[in-house]
């Protein structure tokens, strides 16, 4: 059983001589519970999938198929709908995109459940039980986003994800504007999910953040998915030259550190 099954999937962005493909014929699978990075510079299409996935922006070929439905063919209102069914969310990587400034966070938090007419109250009590999930104190509710911390405006991003009990979390970059602490915060929490079933999409330019939580990471290089195995397959054994070149260039992947003279070849090589 699969969470997220896309195959041969291709986007294009702009309208005749502007018309890019942004995606070309990528695959992956998700199964629950499952922790997969998605690794690419920018530019590589990481956000494009993602919008794919949420039907944010329509595939020109291939399959989407979420949780045994294949939504390929899905137009706008059947997409508006299982959006509202909240089985895919999407954490930003600014939490501000998410949070309404304007409101006390509660309002913010319930309004995927509202959304699916859960009536005000049953949400907000909803929204109680899960802030602690996220290591909140639940008076934090009746703030501002301006009154919370970054990290903690991550972590309410991250349950206002959850609230709708979605079997896929797809997370953009969630902790790259995050200090250490607070990473490492988001990062833990993350890491408890995993034991719910929930499957994670990891989306980050950076293959050494995501490594240690990943139990698959997916690279993209201009548009296509060059590589897709375990982390540390991956990481040990790299087989295209832009995986290597990501990996020559993390710092916390020590193993495979390699001198500026190899990442230069590396990037003749892919450029050539
Ligand atoms: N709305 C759009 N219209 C036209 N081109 C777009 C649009 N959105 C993205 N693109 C192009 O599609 C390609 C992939 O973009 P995408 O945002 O998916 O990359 P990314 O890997 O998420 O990058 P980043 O790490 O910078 O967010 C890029 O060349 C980008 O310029």
């Amino acid at each position: 059983m699969t969470v997220l099954r896309i195959t041969d999937l291709d986007v294009h962005y702009g309208l005749g001589r502007r018309r890019r493909q942004a995606l070309k014929g990528a695959s992956l699978e998700v199964r629950p519970g499952e922790v997969v990075g998605l690794i690419g510079e920018t530019g590589s299409g990481k956000s494009t999938l993602a919008r794919a996935v949420l039907g944010l922006v329509p595939a020109s070929g291939g399959r989407i198929v979420i949780d045994g439905e294949d939504v390929s063919g899905y137009r706008n209102r059947q997409w508006r709908s299982l959006r509202r069914r909240g089985v895919v969310q999407y954490v930003f990587q600014d939490p501000l995109r998410s949070l309404d400034p304007d409101l006390p966070v509660v309002d913010s938090l319930i309004e995927p459940l509202l959304i699916q007419g859960v009536p005000r109250e049953e949400a907000v009590a909803k929204a109680r039980t899960f802030l602690p999930k996220v290591r909140l104190d639940p008076e934090l509710l009746d703030r501002l986003p301006a009154q919370l911390s970054g990290g903690q405006r991550q972590r309410v991003a991250v349950a206002r994800a959850l609230i709708t009990e979605p079997k896929l979390v797809i997370l953009d970059e969630p902790v790259s504007a995050l200090d250490a602490a607070n990473r490492v915060g988001v990062l833990e929490i993350l890491k408890d999910l995993r034991a719910t079933g929930i499957a994670l999409v990891f989306i980050s330019h950076d293959l050494g953040s995501v490594a240690g939580i990943a139990d698959r990471v997916a690279v993209l290089y201009q548009g296509e998915l060059v590589e897709v195995g375990t982390a540390r397959e991956v990481v040990a054994t790299p087989r295209h030259p832009y995986t290597r070149l990501l990996i020559s260039s993390a710092p916390t992947l020590r193993t495979a550190a390699a001198g500026r003279a190899e990442r230069e070849a590396l990037r003749a090589l892919l450029t050539a």
